[in-house]
């Protein structure tokens, strides 16, 4: 595998401080030198720089609209480069706000992709429907081809272009989804897999439905965007919005397992560890070292050695 390493020390698509730590507390943990070890072929292209835009007043509710912006737009383009070198795209977070230079860049070099998100939440409110400003709960509204009409243009926003069909799109690992959010992915059709259905059906059924779903009409590249609090908050507890009933970390690995084994991961985002959100360093360790071990997943990484 040829990887990619960007990170992207995002922090204003949601209010807690800490979040911008996270690419290099994942660097630190070693990721590059057990990537290498795995047998990948990787580069670092370092930190995107997101500085805070003056006079960033709220769109509506929209909070630091100009800074997410403009962030995302540079994301994009470094995403898009890293793609164009031929190589598989790992973005660092930094809050999830961050998918939206992701996904784009990703797609505008890619095309069709099929979208793999793994989260306890949906991410998908748009600027009228999100209960709290906050633009990580709301980064897949700004990329769906079905709600552009549903979306008005924010500032720094007007570069984005959408880029994924709702029939391309699979959740897993929902459990805290908001009213307007629950509406449009039932509107919209979108496949989701809630922990509901990871007890119901066990974690390889899941997987195994993802698979069809993504791929019935044609195979396309494959984007795994990774929120840590998917996981449960025993195994990751230094994250924003810890949400109890979570995957356990052999389910969290065994979906990058999987994705892996498709031979289609073209990029993958892991986002949302927050150092300043674990009590005690113990916390800390646990969150950071699960999200390397869910990235060594995507890259070979198998458990029988
Ligand atoms: N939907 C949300 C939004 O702010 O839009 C509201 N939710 C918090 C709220 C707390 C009280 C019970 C209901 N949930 C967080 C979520 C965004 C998560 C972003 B992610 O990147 O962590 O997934
Ligand atoms: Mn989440
Ligand atoms: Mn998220």
């Amino acid at each position: 595998h040829s990887v990619g390493i960007v990170g992207a020390p995002f922090n204003r698509g949601q209010p807690r401080d800490g979040v911008e730590s996270g690419p290099d507390l994942i660097r630190a943990a070693g990721l590059l030198q057990k990537l290498t070890q795995q047998g990948c072929a990787v580069k670092d292209y370092g930190n995107v720089t997101c500085d805070d835009v003056p006079a960033d007043e709220p769109f509506g509710c929209v909070k630091n609209p100009r800074t997410v912006g403009r962030a995302n737009e540079q994301l994009s383009h470094t995403v898009a480069t890293v793609k164009r070198e031929g190589k598989t795209c790992v973005v660092l977070g930094g809050d999830h706000s961050l998918a939206i230079g992701s996904i784009h860049g990703h797609a505008s070099v890619q095309g069709q992709l099929g979208v793999v998100w793994v989260d306890a939440h949906a991410d998908i409110n748009t600027p009228l429907t999100t209960p709290t400003g906050n633009i990580h709960g709301q980064p897949m509204s700004y990329l769906i081809h079905e709600l552009h009409s549903k979306v008005p243009v924010v500032p720094n926003f007007s570069w984005i272009k959408p880029c994924v069909s709702a029939r391309d799109i699979v959740y897993i690992g929902l459990r805290d989804v908001d009213l307007g959010e629950h509406y449009i992915l039932k509107h919209l059709g979108i496949k989701m897999f809630s922990i509901t259905e990871v007890d119901r059906l066990g974690i390889a059924k899941v997987m195994e439905e993802t698979c069809d779903h993504i791929f019935s009409q044609v195979q396309k590249p494959v984007h795994l965007s990774y929120d840590i609090d998917a996981l449960d908050p025993t195994v990751c507890p230094a994250t924003g919005t810890p949400v109890v009933g979570g995957l356990t970390y052999r389910e969290g690995v065994y979906i990058t397992e999987h994705i892996c084994q498709t031979g289609l991961l073209s990029a993958v985002d892991m986002v949302e560890v927050n150092p300043k959100c674990g009590r005690t360093d113990h916390e800390v360790k646990s969150t950071v070292n699960a999200a390397v071990d869910l990235i060594l997943g995507c890259f070979g990484r198998v458990r029988e050695g």
